[in-house]
């Protein structure tokens, strides 16, 4: 991206439809009654930008001793991990400069800042989600922060639906691969302008989801009695917020996806693109209806009830394998 703000000069004849735009998405030119309107790169270049990202970071490190390299996030229901983190420090996500806010239930929206078995991280307990109406920029802003502030490698969990039908509800599934649908229509968290500083303007996915991460996952499980409700698949995102119909459920599941959910990818695509190591896991809340004659409506009650129920195995395989990170070595290649 140049360093000065390029100008793109405008047509009259094209204002109508961008002074629409221009109302919603970005502020008017000085002078109003210009027969061009300048946009500045920087004004098209997304809301949550380094700078921005730079000052949240900024400010979260001059407020905590904690310097964390692993960064967590915490799905619907699994907010409890949080509450591991020993000498916590707790941010509410309204006090954070630029943080969006959480309006889901079972989303406490707080950063929680500590040291987990030993190791500093930071934790978010609730995350954001396309459906409450927040940019794709702003639900993967915390990403970015989280590079700025020094984190090597992302944990993120989340709440899904279990297409494929060996799944029981109260199964851990590791991911190792995901199905970005919202990305199919351009929504990607990555769309516009790319600043170098982050990322490369094309970031591979085709190796997401750490190999020794999700190796490292099933050796703990496996230690820990868990390999019959562990599992590994596909995870496929959705915009949500309605759950998906019988038909959405049978084309995901013939896409060879194995749980579906309406968060995760967005932030896994950023944290990438930064080059933080990523491992993410899906408690599967419940099994996705496929059949007519079923009666079974997924609810985001049953969502969170399940996730009291496998809160504390989550914790543990977590927690277990934070132990367990080595740190990544910058001179490898
Ligand atoms: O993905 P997490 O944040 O766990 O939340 C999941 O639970 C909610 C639906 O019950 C949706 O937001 C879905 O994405
Ligand atoms: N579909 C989408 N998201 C979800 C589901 C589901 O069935 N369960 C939990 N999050």
């Amino acid at each position: 991206m140049g360093g000065g703000c390029e100008a793109i000069n405008w047509s009259l004849h094209q204002e109508a439809r961008i002074d629409d735009w221009l109302n919603f998405n970005v502020k008017q030119p000085a002078d109003p009654s210009s027969p061009f309107i300048m946009l500045s790169v920087s004004e098209i270049v997304s809301a949550e930008s380094y700078e921005e990202c730079r000052t949240t970071a900024d400010w979260l490190l001059s407020n905590t001793q904690v310097r964390p390299t692993v960064g967590i996030v915490c799905g619907s229901g699994l907010g409890g991990l949080a509450e591991k983190i020993k000498d916590p420090q707790v941010f509410k996500y309204c006090d954070i400069p630029n943080f969006p806010r959480s309006t889901v239930h079972g989303h406490a929206g707080q950063l929680v800042f500590g040291t987990l078995k030993g190791k500093p991280c930071v934790c978010m307990q609730g995350r954001f989600h396309l459906y409450e109406g927040h940019t794709i920029q702003k639900i993967t802003l915390p990403m970015r922060v989280f590079k700025l502030m020094g984190v090597e490698t992302v944990i993120l969990t989340n709440a899904a639906g279990g297409l494929n039908q060996d799944y029981k509800v109260g199964d851990v599934m590791i991911l190792k691969d995901h199905i970005n649908m919202p990305g199919f229509a351009g929504i990607n968290p990555l769309a516009g302008p790319n600043d170098d500083r982050f990322g490369v303007r094309f970031p591979c996915m085709s190796d997401a989801y750490d190999r020794e991460l999700r190796q490292l996952a099933h050796d703990v499980a496996s230690e820990l009695g868990y390999d019959n409700f562990l599992r590994e698949g596909v995870y496929c995102v959705v915009g949500g917020p309605s759950f998906e119909t019988i038909a959405e459920c049978r084309m995901l599941h013939s896409l060879g996806a194995d749980a579906v959910g309406m968060s995760t990818v967005h932030e896994v695509i950023v944290a990438r693109h930064a080059e933080m190591r990523v491992f993410a896991l899906s408690l599967i809340s419940n099994r996705s209806v496929m059949d007519y004659d079923s009666q079974e409506k997924a609810n985001h009650k049953e969502v969170l009830e399940t996730g009291m129920m496998r809160a504390e195995q989550l914790e543990k395989l977590v927690s277990t394998m934070v132990t367990r990170l080595e740190p990544i070595d910058n001179n490898a290649f």
